[in-house]
């Protein structure tokens, strides 16, 4: 029995589980996604964003456990009026022209926009008469966004959307789902690009196994693996001595470049520097979502 909800939540799952005969694609997840905001699923291959995305967009049934879009359940024709979906399996005809395929979106939606607009947004304008059998990899996934573009529906279900873009078709793409979110869209994507998560999204929920293993902000996440980057150049640190300093991790050397992890980038260096260590081109850094994402999905545990 779905609750009809009247706040601000635009997706919620509660308790969901889904089997697929004997494998468990998603293990009892639970969380929500409010509106206007964009939340990027983060997870290694074969974690279960995809069948979550399907979840979401009524496709399949879960096993166990309650769905709901604006209150709604997915898989009742009511909610798809609020919802546009770019999916890894997305097809359209490839006889038709990139202008008839946007045009036949725009009225099956019965939406204001203008092709012209979608094409704009998706720099498609001069591809707008080819064959959409003649488009490249990344072309027809501008397309496809364009269709959700000319659908301007209140939620998007983006499923790994910029495989395939070139880094300025996806420096695009970010900006107009930006702008989308900035007018009260909400926005659910999966990808495998980090950087896109730590660039767009509001909140990050990263799933491993089917199970979500850490939910929050990018810096959230990132601080949960708060250690720096270490690296320098030295033409006289011996083997061995890093290893063996307390709370140095991943030591890596490659002919007189060293690198390691650390939470205490300080306390480290001072103790190098008291050795007489050569240190040259020093370079500290924050973790990185892919470095934190790494180690969360690895389970790797290290102590400060
Ligand atoms: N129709 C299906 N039948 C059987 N098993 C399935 C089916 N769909 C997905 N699975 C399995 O469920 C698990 C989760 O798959 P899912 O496609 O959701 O992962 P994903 O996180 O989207 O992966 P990727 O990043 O590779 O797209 C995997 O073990 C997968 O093999």
């Amino acid at each position: 029995m779905v609750n009809k909800s009247h706040d601000d939540t635009a997706v919620m799952l509660r308790n969901v589980s889904k089997h697929f005969g004997e494998v468990t694609a998603l293990n009892d997840v639970s969380f929500t996604v409010n509106k206007g905001e964009i939340v990027a699923l983060l997870g290694p291959n074969g974690a279960g964003k995809t069948t979550a995305i399907s979840l979401m967009l009524g496709l399949r049934k879960p096993t166990y456990g309650d769905i709901t879009l604006f209150g709604e359940d997915p898989r009742t024709p009511a909610s798809h009026r609020y919802v546009a979906s770019m999916l890894q399996e997305s097809k359209v005809p490839d006889t038709l022209h990139v202008r008839e395929v946007i045009e036949l979106f725009k009225r099956l939606y019965m939406s204001r926009k203008t092709v012209e607009e979608a094409l704009k947004a998706s720099a498609l304008e001069s591809k707008a008469n080819s064959r959409v059998g003649k488009l490249s990899g990344g072309e027809r996934q501008r397309l496809y966004f364009a269709l959700c573009v000319v659908a301007d529906a209140a939620l998007l279900f983006l499923d790994e959307p910029t495989v395939a873009m070139d880094v300025e078709s996806r420096r695009l793409f970010w900006e107009q789902v930006e702008s989308m979110s900035s007018l009260g869209k909400t926005i659910v994507l999966t990808t495998h690009y980090l950087e896109e998560a730590d660039a767009l999204a509001n909140r990050v929920i990263v799933i491993n196994h089917g199970k979500i293993i850490a939910q929050g902000t990018p810096s959230a996440i990132k601080s949960q693996v708060n250690g720096k980057f270490v690296r320098f150049h030295s033409s006289n640190l011996k083997d061995g001595v890093l290893s063996n300093l307390v709370g140095v991790h991943h030591v890596k050397s490659k002919d007189d470049l060293i690198s390691f992890r650390t939470f205490h980038p300080e306390q480290v260096l001072q103790q190098l520097f008291a050795w007489g260590v050569d240190i040259k081109d020093l370079e500290v850094n924050s973790v990185g979502l892919e470095e934190a994402f790494v180690t969360l999905t690895s389970n790797r545990t290290e102590e400060s």
